[in-house]
């Protein structure tokens, strides 16, 4: 059994049942042999950013223990999206479901297959409330993330009953 990193994962939807495609990505995380979800925030009902004309997202993030590399679990979360048949129209458009890895470990990377952390989750309520949720503890590149929550105030984000 390699060693286990720790990661983190936001899985957005905002086409077709939002609900069952987010129930479902979780699932085949959990079915994957080298993936073990620890925590899973609560569900989050959040204002579409970057793309404005669109339904609003349902929103969690996870905290996972994988023993997959970046890449091969990237290619694992781009291979649930395409079994929830994920239509990429447009580029910020509405979509069945997005698993972006958020953190690997402390890992920073720029190469444009996969950015670590993700570019641009300091600036998305939807991706840093949940994470404050489940990892209160976290530092993003040193800095701790309650006060990069603080920063994000006055975004339309709503915790699912
Ligand atoms: N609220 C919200 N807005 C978004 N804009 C994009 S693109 N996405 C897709 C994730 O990158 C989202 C999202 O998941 N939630």
């Amino acid at each position: 059994e390699g060693k286990m990193a720790r990661a983190y994962l936001g899985l957005g939807s905002n086409m077709g049942d939002k609900y069952e495609n987010i129930h479902r990505a979780i699932n085949m995380l959990r079915e994957h042999g080298k993936i073990k979800v620890l925590k899973i925030s609560s569900w989050y009902e959040t204002e579409p950013v970057g793309y404005q004309d669109q339904d609003w997202f349902v929103n969690v993030v996870l905290q996972i223990d994988t023993s997959l590399e970046p890449y091969p679990l990237l290619e694992y979360c781009h291979w649930i999206e395409e079994r929830l048949k994920r239509e990429r129209k447009i580029r910020w458009g509405p979509r069945t479901i997005d698993v972006d890895i958020l953190l690997y470990e402390d890992y920073v990377s720029d190469e444009e297959k996969l950015i670590l952390p993700h570019p641009r989750m300091t600036e998305r309520a939807f991706v840093m409330v949940p994470l404050y949720e489940i990892a209160p503890d976290l530092k993003i590149k040193g800095e701790p993330i309650g006060q990069i929550v603080r920063r994000l105030k006055g975004e339309k984000i709503r915790i699912v009953p």
